[in-house]
């Protein structure tokens, strides 16, 4: 079987290392062919994003120059409407044949997964890799709701010999970082150096997003 393709979906409003680096960190536990970003048209479950999607779509491409194995995907805004994950596993599915994929999310995602669109069928379109994230504690096995439980890999190679089903929890570098917080810091003219690559950061100061908004 080929290596595992990974998927990292967000509203990115805007991306950050606290998603750039756990995916690299991700990529590499897991011997992953590539990570697609895929920013979201319009995520499901929250307030429309500030930027628009052709911002956040270019400064997820500026992004991903820092790191190598990290790929833009814009099926989802190139789809439009709700950015239901389901569809978007349902469309990599049809061109990835068996090959594994890998959902990645953050354990603050991964806690409301069960109010996601078709919540059922996303494990059964890719394995379920959940980042550790600063302010969000690893749930004890016992904690888990039984379709998680019985899905657990208790190593990162599982993730290789099938091509969907498993949940697995990779511990990451700690990024405290959140988009919030680099919205909430721009709007106040507070630094937010080092949050971002400054690569994206030049996109936001030239454009002036996120400047005097209600964030
Ligand atoms: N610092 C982080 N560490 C680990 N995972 C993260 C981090 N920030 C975001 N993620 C994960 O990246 C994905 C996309 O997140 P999103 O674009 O909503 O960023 P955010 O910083 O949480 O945004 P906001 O503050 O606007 O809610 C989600 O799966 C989320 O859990
Ligand atoms: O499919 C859904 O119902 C669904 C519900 C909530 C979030 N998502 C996806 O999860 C990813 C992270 O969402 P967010 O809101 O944390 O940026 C992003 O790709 C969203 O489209 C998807």
């Amino acid at each position: 079987m080929s290596k595992p393709l990974g998927i990292l979906g967000g509203t990115f409003d805007p991306i950050h290392y606290g998603h750039l680096r756990p995916a690299q960190e991700v990529l590499r536990a897991l011997d992953l062919a590539e990570v697609r970003v895929v920013p979201a048209a319009n995520p499901p479950h929250r307030r429309a994003p500030l930027a628009t999607a052709v911002q956040r779509l270019r400064m997820a491409e500026l992004a991903v120059g820092e790191f190598p194995g990290l790929r833009v995907d814009d099926r989802e805004i190139k789809r439009g409407g709700p950015s239901y994950t389901v569809l978007t596993l349902a469309s990599l599915r049809e061109e990835l044949g068996d090959r594994p994929l890998c959902l990645l999310l953050g354990l603050d995602a991964f806690e409301g997964l069960e109010s996601w669109h078709q919540w059922q069928r996303l494990p059964e379109l890719a394995h379920i890799v959940v980042m550790t994230r600063p302010g969000w504690s690893l749930p004890a096995a016992e904690d888990l709701p039984t379709w998680a439980r019985g899905r657990l890999a208790p190593a990162a190679g599982d993730l290789a010999l099938a091509s969907a089903g498993k949940l697995y929890f990779q511990t990451v570098t700690p990024q405290d970082i959140s988009a919030t917080r680099i919205r909430e810091a721009i709007a106040r003219s507070e630094p937010v150096d080092g949050l971002l690559p400054p690569a994206v950061l030049g996109y936001l100061r030239a454009n002036r997003i996120y400047l005097n908004r209600e964030n």
